[in-house]
């Protein structure tokens, strides 16, 4: 395939824009990048003009399944969110519930020019099964709350790992989710722990979300849930901290130290009032903050480039600083940094030569992104989900001029209310 002359965001490093080159994909690997090469044959042209082609955005946490929920718990916040509503409905979440709602939201997604996700929540082999159909890459983690039955959620994630991981041409992988140290007690936490070394895989959590968070674990244990952790051993290994929120400057040294990755959720955050994460302190000690959307029940949405704006602009208003978290950062936290959230840098993340064939390409044709003065400003600050003109993923077109090709858009409306208003009627 060649993308014909295209303005490159290729977030490699140099924070460059490359005007109207060439890229050429083969099989699902990136090629070559610059002149018109004869000596490459190409079976498919894309015209480039009026596009700018970028990595594919990557939510570095989210609970897919949970768009049958949204719009259905709000103003509230996220102990009583969760407590009084959210999980009262999710006992009775049934597989195909969880399959329709993943769906729903891979179609967002995907037409948000989001390429792969890391997504915690119940069902997980159901969500395999929509990224297997959809195209998009992915993360699997069966998220872990301990009860009665923690042995069993650790054999199917067990399970899960066998049946999935590196499934659909290694799109798919699977990691080990103790859902938070406040449902998980030290003991249930090692084990997990036990089982991600056992897997050679990574962890994902939920760290340091609200202050309530934090005050109860200095209550309990006399310490900060990431020095719980950390003294837990977990940060041993690859880990995704959902949130982060909360985190003081021994938080931060244990993140820097362990190579933790921090995964800023500012729209969840802001609506559910916990707080706002000092992603710029984060950044500018070299940690690569990822980001991600949460559940659209707290967000309402899975859009990544409000959540790219959000994660710059409301820095800016907090630190009374408009240097901070300048437009190329946050355009990293939703690309580069997310692939090393998901362990991933290797293969995705930015357009570079031997890299998987992972990006999108955005209209901008459009009057507000009009004139095109910076486009790395227009990217952070104007474009909207909806200029997502092509998606395309281990080398997949899987949409084109907004059209989605792998699924059946109308099906999973139509299935995913059903499934929604039967769930909260059950
Ligand atoms: C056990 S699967 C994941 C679990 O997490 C819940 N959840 C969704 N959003 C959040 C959040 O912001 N903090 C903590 N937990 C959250 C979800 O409803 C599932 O029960
Ligand atoms: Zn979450």
């Amino acid at each position: 395939m060649l993308i014909k002359n295209i303005d490159l965001v290729p977030i490699n490093g140099k924070d460059e824009v490359i005007r109207n080159t060439n890229i050429y994909i083969k099989d699902n690997e990136i090629i070559h990048i610059g002149e018109i090469r004869d000596d490459i044959e190409v079976e498919r042209i894309i015209d480039g003009k009026h596009k700018i082609a970028m990595p594919g955005l990557i939510n570095s946490h989210t609970h897919i399944g949970m768009s049958l929920l949204r719009n259905f718990a709000d103003d509230l916040p996220l102990h009583d969110w969760l407590t009084k509503k959210i999980w009262p409905t999710e006992a009775n979440l049934t597989s195909r519930d969880v399959y329709w709602g993943s769906l729903l939201s891979m179609v967002e997604m995907i037409q948000g020019g989001t390429t792969a996700f890391c997504d915690m929540y119940f069902f997980m082999d159901e969500v395999g099964n929509g990224l297997e159909e959809s195209g998009m890459r992915g993360v699997l983690t069966r998220g872990l709350i301990e009860d009665e039955g923690a042995k069993r959620k650790l054999d199917e994630t067990r399970e899960l790992f066998k049946n999935y991981h590196g499934k659909g041409n290694g799109r798919i992988k699977v990691m080990v989710a103790p859902h938070a140290p406040y449902t998980c007690s030290p003991d249930f936490l090692k084990e997990s722990f036990k089982l991600a070394k056992e897997l050679n895989t990574g962890i994902h959590i939920h760290l340091s979300e609200t202050r309530k968070e934090v005050e109860d674990s200095f209550n309990l244990h006399g310490k900060s849930p990431i020095r719980h952790v950390y003294d837990l051993g977990l940060l041993d290994i690859h880990t995704i901290g959902a949130h982060c929120v909360h985190v003081d400057d021994d938080d931060i040294e244990i993140i820097k130290e362990k190579g933790l990755i921090p995964v800023n959720n500012p729209g969840s955050n802001l609506k559910l009032a916990s707080g706002f994460a000092p992603i710029d302190k984060m950044l500018k000690k070299g940690i690569p903050v990822a980001l991600g959307t949460d559940g659209s029940s707290s967000n309402n949405n899975l859009n990544m480039f409000e959540e790219i704006n959000l994660a710059s602009i409301v820095n800016k208003a907090v630190n009374l600083d408009a240097v901070s978290v300048p437009a190329i950062e946050a355009l990293k936290m939703g690309t580069i940094n997310g692939a090393k959230a998901l362990d991933l840098e290797k293969e995705i993340g930015s357009i570079e030569l031997g890299k998987k064939a992972d990006l999108i390409l955005i209209d901008t044709d459009k009057p507000h992104l009009y004139p095109h003065h910076n486009i790395i400003s227009s990217l952070a600050y104007g474009v909207q989900a909806s200029d997502v003109d092509t998606v395309i993923v281990d080398g997949k077109i899987i949409m084109e001029k907004r059209e989605i090709k792998t699924l059946d858009v109308e099906k999973i409306k139509f299935m995913a209310e059903k499934h929604a208003k039967d769930l909260v009627n059950r």
